[in-house]
């Protein structure tokens, strides 16, 4: 039985320690699940707690991402504004104090807004805070922070006048409060008219003045044309008007009047440039007015937050303002002269059938003022004192006109009677090769020539000649009508201009009566036939000289007076006196007070201005044109470039019948030569008269030259013979260049030529060879040639000579130094002077010239002057001729 219990026993045990075992290993796994179980939660919880931390981080990165693009967005657009800023407010409008200066915008570029500080953007570089006001608006001050108001006026005035040209701002200042204190540091521009302060009870007048210009300007400048000043300046790059700023600094309440004006200067005032700047007074909104608000810590402009710049420094604006008036006071800058002329396309578009209108300057409202020569007004009369711009005037008349006509439409003829020499670049010159096309003649120093003045008279009195003849063919009466009936003919209209034509005018001679008596038949006729007269004189006396002619003075129906020109204008007419500088009164009435017109006149007659105009209009000339004749009284003429002198020759078989002699440049329109006639007649020697002995040699020399160029070797003989040391290396240069032709003879050889030739003569059936006796000083032979020399004395075969040469080809060609020298030698001062035909008087007076060798009585009107000859050939003249004697040949 105990077995069966032990057995049992250990069965139970084995059971339960099986189920032991078990048991530990389920808990074992309970334990290991249990385990893992916590262990998943404390992860599950660390991950549930960690979301969130995520969420955020990926969130704020994202805000921070958005920030950064917002940042970078507005730094560009700040960039950019403040780029734009730049562009709208360059220079002087915005620069930095410290660098600041006066930049003027240009004639058509608007002047646009200015700064007065910045506008605040974290985090961007700073955007300038721009007020526009010029052309733009109004600006209205108000805020707390008095000083800081009283800061932006400054700004804003300096900045406005330094983007404007000098005085084309006016400030108006009314400051009842301090006085104009806050305006002080402008006060310079006062001294220029340029700040006007007005008192404390003037606000209503100021306002009233301000609607009046207003009002003018729309009616006057703007004139239905344009919509505002800055408009009518971007097309016509002028700007008439100044700009007008009225800073307006407090003061009482506005009468119902004042209100009124105000109200209209906010409405209509900018665009006719006027403008204010306000503090103190209400302005009604609008989209002109620009408000500012000051408080302490806070200043807006139109409601965007800015830091204002602090005020300019007061040294600068005085500065400014004080060379601003300077400039001003100065007088305005010259008018640019392109203003005058056509655009680039239109040159030489114009006809002139009917007449010349061409711009001369700018009027008072910016438009052009026209000078017109036709049929009416024919001539203008030019008056002013020296120094105020006659002469540039006339360049800029004639570059004006030359720019619009072509050549074939118009010519000028331009003689200048006062020293200097500024109208020879007409014509070709050394330093520049180019001339005006238009022009045929220009006349230079011609002060003491007043002959010349005479030639063009003449000449210009020849063409209106033909004219006429012309148009009586035609059965027209006028230039436009000739034109019309002869297309292909060449009628341009003329233009001479007399620059100080009184010269011509002075004294009582003969010169002086037939130029007025030219004068006033070219400008009684000229008018229908094209030929206009352009007269300027710097005096009064120019035009008293055409004052006793009033059928003269009255044809000059356009008159243009400089400032301060007397007796140009009508004689209640002082519109001259109060000119400015640089200002013509323009009169196409005669001069009366209703005719006038105000233009400036651009400068036009400087070295640069006019050579651009002038090579223009030489590129474009037509082939075959020549360049103007230049008559430079200054100059002496070259015997070897006179066409008159270039146009002889040799005939091919034996001697011309009438060779002739030139013996210098006649002082006339074509530079032709005085040409002595030498043919087989009694008479025909030539004495030349007066102690100077280069003029003396360069005419007997000319003579010679000129007579040996018409003979073949061979053919002539020419018997020099120098009596004066003083005339030898001339004379001898003379017989070289005449080799074989010439002979030579001094003090004691001369009484052999004379036998010889006078003997010859004598004898029957002599061979003619034409022969032709150059004496120099013959007078200084008088003792040699009182002996015996052949057959009779010297001096009697001399006479014979003379008397019996020319019709035997035998001419004497000598020089006297004095007339009664010359009477000697002719027989004493009752003698015949007959065989003299033709003499040329240096420096004697025109009374020795009397009795027997001038008709009339009392000789010509002849002063000598140097370099000059009066020649006189009884033949052919009925007075005498001035001549310019060729300079040396080597
Ligand atoms: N419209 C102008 N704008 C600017 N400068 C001018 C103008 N007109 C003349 N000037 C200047 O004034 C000076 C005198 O001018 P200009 O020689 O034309 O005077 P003028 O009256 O002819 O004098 P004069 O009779 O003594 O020769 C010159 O230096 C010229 O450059």
């Amino acid at each position: 039985m105990a077995d069966v219990r032990a057995q049992l026993v250990t069965r139970v045990r084995g059971m339960l320690s099986e189920a032991l075992g078990a048991t530990r290993n389920r808990l074992a796994d309970a334990e290991a699940d249990l385990a893992a179980g916590r262990d998943r939660l404390t992860r599950v919880r660390r991950a549930a707690a960690a979301v969130p931390e995520r969420v955020g981080a990926q969130r704020d990165r994202r805000l921070a991402e958005i920030d950064a693009r917002h940042a970078a967005r507005i730094a560009e657009l700040a960039r950019r504004a403040a780029a734009a800023a730049g562009r709208e407010a360059p220079g002087a409008a915005s620069a930095p104090w410290d660098r600041w200066q006066a930049t003027p915008a240009g004639r058509s570029e608007p002047p646009g807004a200015v700064r007065i500080g910045t506008v605040r953007i974290t985090g961007a570089e700073p955007v300038p805070a721009l007020v526009p006001l010029l052309d733009a608006g109004h600006v209205h001050l108000a805020g707390s922070d008095r000083e800081g108001v009283a800061a932006v006026v400054p700004a804003l005035l300096l900045r406005s006048v330094g983007r404007a040209d000098p005085g084309a701002v006016r400030l108006f200042g009314y400051d009842p409060e301090h006085l104009g204190g806050g305006l002080a540091g402008f006060a310079p521009l006062g001294t220029a008219g340029l700040l006007t302060f007005v008192g404390p009870g003037g606000l209503g007048r100021l306002l009233d003045d301000l609607v009046e210009q207003i009002r003018r300007i729309n009616e006057t400048v703007l004139a239905g044309e344009y919509a505002t000043l800055r408009e009518l300046a971007a097309a016509t790059g002028r700007r008439p008007e100044p700009w007008r700023v009225a800073v307006l600094l407090g003061g009482d309440e506005l009468s119902r009047h004042e209100r009124g004006q105000l109200d209209r200067v906010v409405r209509t005032g900018a665009a006719c440039g006027v403008h204010l700047v306000v503090r103190g007074i209400d302005l009604p909104d609008g989209p002109t007015v620009t408000r500012v608000v000051v408080d302490p810590d806070d200043a807006r402009i139109g409601g965007l937050p800015v830091a204002l710049d602090a005020p300019p420094p007061a040294g600068l604006v005085t500065e400014t303002c004080r060379e601003v008036a300077s400039r001003v006071n100065a007088g305005p800058p010259p008018a640019p002269f392109t203003d005058l002329l056509p655009p680039a396309g239109d040159y030489w578009r114009e006809d002139s059938a009917h007449g010349l209108t061409a711009p001369i300057g700018e009027g008072p409202h910016g438009r052009p003022v026209l000078l017109t020569l036709g049929d009416y007004p024919p001539h203008a009369l030019i008056g002013g004192p020296s120094g105020t711009g006659k002469t540039n005037l006339i360049f800029a008349w004639i570059g004006a006109l030359a720019a619009r006509y072509s050549p074939t439409e118009l010519e000028f003829y331009l003689l200048d009677f006062k020293e200097g020499v500024s109208f020879a670049r007409f014509a070709q010159g050394r330093r520049d090769p180019s001339w005006l096309p238009h022009m045929r003649l220009v006349g230079i120093n011609v002060n003491t020539d007043r002959e010349f003045g005479l030639a063009l008279l003449r000449f210009l009195a020849e063409e209106l000649r033909r004219r006429a003849d012309a148009a009586k063919k035609h059965e027209v009466t006028k230039l436009a009508e000739l034109r019309a009936v002869d297309p292909t003919g060449h009628w341009p209209r003329i233009v001479a201009v007399v620059d100080e034509f009184q010269a011509l005018l002075a004294g009582r001679d003969v010169v002086a009566r037939e130029a007025a008596d030219l004068l006033e038949d070219l400008a009684r006729r000229g008018r229908s036939q094209g030929i206009h007269l352009v007269l300027a004189s710097q005096d009064v006396r120019g035009i008293e000289a055409l004052w006793g002619r009033p059928a003269l003075v009255a044809q000059f129906t356009l008159r243009i007076a400089l400032p301060k020109a007397l007796r140009i204008l009508a004689e209640r007419n002082d519109a001259a006196q109060s000119l400015p500088r640089h200002h013509a009164v323009v009169n196409a009435e005669s001069g009366l007070t209703e005719g006038n017109e105000v233009a400036r006149i651009p400068l036009a007659g400087d070295w640069e201005t006019w050579s651009q105009l002038q090579h223009r209009l030489w590129r474009m000339r037509p082939q075959d044109a020549a360049p103007a004749r230049l008559f430079d009284g200054d100059a002496i003429p070259r015997l070897a470039e006179a066409p008159d002198f270039r146009a002889l020759a040799a005939p091919e078989q034996g001697v011309p019948r009438s060779p002739v002699a030139l013996l210098g440049e006649i002082i006339d329109v074509q530079a032709r030569s005085a040409a002595l006639r030498l043919p087989r007649a009694p008479g025909r020697n030539l004495a030349v008269l007066g102690t100077r002995v280069d003029e003396a040699c360069a005419v007997l020399d000319a003579a010679a030259r000129s007579l040996a160029r018409q003979y073949r070797p061979g053919t002539a003989r020419f018997s020099i013979a120098c009596l004066d040391p003083d005339a030898d290396p001339a004379a001898r240069a003379l017989y070289e260049d005449l080799a074989d032709d010439a002979a030579w003879y001094d003090e004691e050889t001369v009484p052999e030529l004379m036998a010889e030739v006078g003997d010859a003569l004598g004898a029957p059936g002599t061979p003619q060879t034409p022969h032709f006796l150059l004496l120099y000083a013959v007078d200084a032979a008088a003792g040699q040639l009182a002996g015996k020399a052949g057959r009779r004395t010297g001096l009697e075969q001399l006479r014979r000579i003379l008397h019996d040469g020319p019709e035997r080809r035998t001419h004497v060609l000598a020089w006297w130094r004095g007339v009664a020298r010359m009477r000697v030698d002719l027989g004493g001062p009752a003698a015949r002077t007959d065989q003299i035909g033709a003499w040329v008087a240096l420096d004697v007076q025109g009374a020795e010239l009397g009795s027997s060798l001038y008709p009339g009585t009392g000789g010509p009107d002849w002063y000598p002057r140097p370099w000059r000859g009066l020649y006189f050939d009884r033949a052919v003249h009925r007075t005498g001729q001035v001549i310019i004697p060729y300079g040396p040949s080597r």
